[in-house]
């Protein structure tokens, strides 16, 4: 095995995993370098996942475990990220409970009958450590290879899955999901709480095969007021958060287009706050308040700009950073298909020399 091969620059044993630089900016301690990784860095902008991936249904490769660890592995090994993010998607415990649905490529996650009545809550049931053994699996392998580079753990957030399950596939306004939240709200906070449920347990279970830390995904929650958020999703957020709080792994919540509620995620139980690029991060960090460490927020599409462009935006990241206790350096969201992966590897050396300064 070449240099090129393993993650490189991090402890190898598991007393130093607890020391490396990402778990160390999560419990908001000082840090040799300022840790990086990637929303999406597993994934379509790597010539070796889309080679790996030929002829397999995204939600089939998410089943197999051998998969799950190269294509999880191949953005550490290529980009020396602080971090390695599990390789699945928000939608695999929803299938793996048997709600009928397929992840269609360049449109996302499709369910064939949204859920949209008390009736339709029944296909819902709880979720069970064995109904995703190939998780289990997958993250025994992947944390045997890793050594000392933390694998977070992910799902998501009971408000962008009911937003899936509720409009049937992606969604611009979220129409119907909206519709059944103001109109029909105990059936809406019963459809959140059982998501919280099969939320906590597909987390648990990452938790216990060896994830370090966990994200929750709450990627279309910008899309209510903070009011709203408080009233009808802060609840089952919390309730999911509390239930992996016994764990003690940094727990991480994010969203899209969150600058109003950084403030109320993070009451949610978070111990790290991501924030997308529309805040400044020490603004963001403010909002966020005291005894939590933040994660961001470099603009996706910086990275298609000159190199010269991408260290000034990185710049102003880190100089927003300055003074913060804990900040993990990542995108504002997920890495998008076309990026140069250069660029990206390009970006993490810069992050590490220049915040080691
Ligand atoms: C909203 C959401 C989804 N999935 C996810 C979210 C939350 C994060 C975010 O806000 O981006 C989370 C997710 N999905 C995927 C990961 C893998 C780990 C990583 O590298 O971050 C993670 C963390 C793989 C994936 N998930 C998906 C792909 C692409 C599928 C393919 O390559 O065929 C990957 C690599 C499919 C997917 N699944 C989903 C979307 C919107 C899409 C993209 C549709 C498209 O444009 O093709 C739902």
């Amino acid at each position: 095995m070449s240099a090129n091969d393993r993650p490189t620059g991090q402890p190898s044993n598991p007393e130093d995993l607890k020391d490396s630089a990402f778990l160390r900016a999560c419990r908001r301690e000082p840090v040799p370098h300022t840790p990086v990784w990637f929303m999406r860095q597993a994934g379509r902008s790597l010539p070796e996942y889309r080679k790996l991936r030929e002829g397999i249904g995204m939600l089939d490769s998410c089943m197999r475990p051998d998969l799950v660890t190269e294509i999880t592995l191949q953005p550490v090994r290529r980009h020396g990220v602080d971090a390695a993010i599990y390789f699945s998607d928000i939608v695999v415990p929803l299938k793996a409970i048997g709600v009928e649905l397929d992840i269609k490529p360049g449109v996302g996650p499709v369910v064939e009958r949204p859920i949209r009545t008390r009736a339709d809550l029944e296909r819902l049931r709880p979720l069970e450590p064995g109904d995703v053994s190939y998780v289990t699996e997958a993250v025994r392998m992947l944390t045997a290879e890793l050594g000392g580079t933390p694998l977070i753990g992910f799902a998501g957030a009971p408000f962008t899955l009911a937003s899936y399950l509720v409009e049937g596939g992606p969604s611009r306004n979220h129409e119907h999901t909206k519709a059944l939240m103001y109109g029909d709200p105990e059936l809406w906070a019963d459809l959140l709480d059982r998501l919280a449920g099969i939320t906590a347990a597909f987390l648990k279970v990452q938790i216990e095969a060896g994830a370090s830390a966990v994200q929750l995904f709450d990627s279309w929650v910008g899309a209510l007021s903070p009011a709203d958020y408080v009233r009808s999703v802060r609840p089952a957020s919390a309730k999911v958060f509390d239930a992996v709080a016994p764990y003690g792994v940094p727990r991480i919540h994010f969203g899209v287009g969150t600058g109003e509620l950084l403030g109320l995620m993070g009451e949610a139980g978070a111990d790290v706050v991501g924030a997308d690029w529309r805040v400044p991060l020490d603004e963001a960090a403010r909002r966020i308040g005291p005894g939590k460490a933040v994660q961001g927020n470099l603009d996706p599409a910086v990275l298609f700009a000159p190199r010269e462009a991408v260290e000034t935006q990185a710049d102003r990241v880190l100089d927003a950073a300055k003074g913060l206790e804990g900040h993990i350096f990542n995108l504002g969201h997920g890495v998008l298909p076309d990026t140069d992966p250069e660029a990206l590897t390009r970006l993490v050396s810069y992050v590490h020399e220049r915040s080691a300064r």
